[in-house]
Order: structure tokens, then C-alpha cells, then sequence
């Protein structure tokens, strides 16, 4: 589904992102790893075609998605808050991406009950502008406004960031839940290892912007990663 291949991405002389080669079947649950600065953001910014490569190319099935939009039809993301928009309540937000989607103001509504686990009775009906909510209240409305158009692919990076345990394991479930039954494809950052073994089949570990390991995930994975950032 995605094909990468040798893509280069610097700044200010120093090259942040450096992946020669890297194929991402569909319904595969991947996990992106690594420090600080260790390229995850840029990497997905590439991957949808907010910044360009220096070099090389991101294919998705099989068009690159700095020439064409097809992309867009059946990828979601949630990034950070720069993709809510703060003047408007969840509900306002929920309806305005709904519309850009064909959805009806009761369709989206309709939609929008099967997220009231995950919401904890702190989203919907508050009355409170999306600017003033918390980092992780923010974050369950971009995640819900993502799925809302029922992506093939779906790009979250550190989607675990600042929500409290009980949401973090609510999130864990609906994302298995969608790869198994929707067999979506998912791309997840994290610093998170825990989560990030528990609900990706398939890890890579970036550092200085390469791929250093790139496995499918099995009962040791976890300790291999903690020995590996404990070093
Ligand atoms: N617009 C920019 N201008 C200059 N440097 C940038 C820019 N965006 C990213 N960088 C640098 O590129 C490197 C990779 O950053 P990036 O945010 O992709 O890392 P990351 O793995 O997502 O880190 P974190 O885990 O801290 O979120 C960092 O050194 C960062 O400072």
C-alpha cells in the first residue's frame, strides 16, 4: 500500500529523515520508534505531502502523493492540533469534516455514539470551543474526526501523548478492532513501548532519520526495544 524509496529530507544542512526503502502492505499495523528528533514527524509529513522530500518518493498505491490527491480519498491522520480548528465546539468540528465527507448533520451525530466510551462523557455537549479543551480531549476529537470518513490507511503520531490510562486502553482497542475488522492500515508513533508492541504487528526503529530495525512484533519485541534504548 505504501512504498517508500529513498527519501531524503535536511535541515540546514543536516538530514533528519534518510530511508532508502520501505514497503507497508495493507492491513499491516506499524509502529514508528525512536528518540527525540529521531525523524518519526518528518517522516509522516511526508507521507502526506505536508512538507516535500529532498530526494525520493512516497508511494501509495503506487502514486506518489506529491503528484496526485487520489490519496486523500482513503487516508486519515491526526498529527497534532493544527488539524482541529479552535473557534469551533467538537460538535461544529465533527459536522464541518462530516460535510467535507457528504455526511449528514445526523449521520455524523449517528456516528458520533459509537465514540461515547472513548469520549467519557468530556467531548460531546460541553459547549466549550475545541482551544479549550485539554491536549488529550483534543486529541480524541482529532482521532474520531479522522476515522470519520473510514480510511484504508490511517497516520497518528503519538496518539497515546497525553491521554489518561482508561482512553489510552479505549484507543488501543478501537485501533485492533478497525485492523481486524476493516483491515485498516495504520501508521502509529510512539514513545510509548508498551502500547506500541501491544497494538502494532510490526515495529521500525528510526534513528537520526534511518531505519535501524524493522520487525514484525512477537512476544520478545518488547524487551528487545527496552534493551535497546536502555544501552
Ligand atoms: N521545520 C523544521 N526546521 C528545522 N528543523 C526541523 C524542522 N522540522 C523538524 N526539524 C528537525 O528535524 C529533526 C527530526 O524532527 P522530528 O520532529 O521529525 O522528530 P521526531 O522523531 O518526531 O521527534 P519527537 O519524538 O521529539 O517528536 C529534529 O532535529 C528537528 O529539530
Amino acid at each position: 500500500m505504501i512504498e517508500v524509496k529513498n527519501l531524503i529530507k535536511g535541515y540546514a544542512g543536516r538530514t533528519v529523515v534518510d530511508i532508502e526503502r520501505l514497503n507497508i502492505r495493507a492491513g499491516e499495523t506499524v509502529g514508528l520508534v525512536g528518540n527525540n528528533g529521531a525523524g518519526k514527524t518528518t517522516f509522516f509529513r511526508m507521507l502526506l505531502d505536508l512538507i516535500r522530500p529532498d530526494g525520493g518518493e512516497v508511494l501509495s498505491k503506487d502514486i506518489n502523493v506529491a503528484s496526485s490527491s487520489q490519496w486523500k480519498d482513503y487516508t486519515a491522520s491526526y498529527l497534532d492540533e493544527g488539524f482541529l480548528i479552535d473557534y469551533l465546539t467538537p460538535e461544529e468540528y465533527f459536522t464541518f469534516i462530516g460535510s467535507l465527507h457528504n455526511l449528514s448533520v445526523a449521520h455524523v451525530s449517528d456516528y458520533l455514539r459509537q465514540y461515547e466510551e472513548f469520549f467519557n462523557g468530556e467531548i460531546l455537549s460541553r459547549g466549550k470551543y475545541i482551544r479549550d479543551f485539554s491536549k488529550g480531549n483534543q486529541n480524541k476529537v482529532g482521532i474520531a474526526a479522522a476515522l470519520m470518513q473510514k480510511p484504508e490507511l490511517l497516520i497518528l503520531d503519538e496518539p497515546f501523548a497525553n491521554l489518561d490510562p482508561t482512553t489510552q486502553i479505549r484507543l488501543k482497542t478501537l485501533i485492533k478492532n478497525l485492523s481486524t475488522t476493516q483491515r485498516l492500515t495504520t501508521f502509529i508513533s510512539s514513545h510509548d513501548l508498551n502500547h506500541v508492541t501491544d497494538v502494532c504487528n510490526r515495529i521500525i526503529l528510526l534513528e537520526k532519520g534511518k531505519i535501524i530495525k524493522d520487525f514484525y512484533t512477537d512476544e520478545n519485541s518488547l524487551k528487545e526495544l527496552e534493551a535497546y534504548f536502555s544501552e
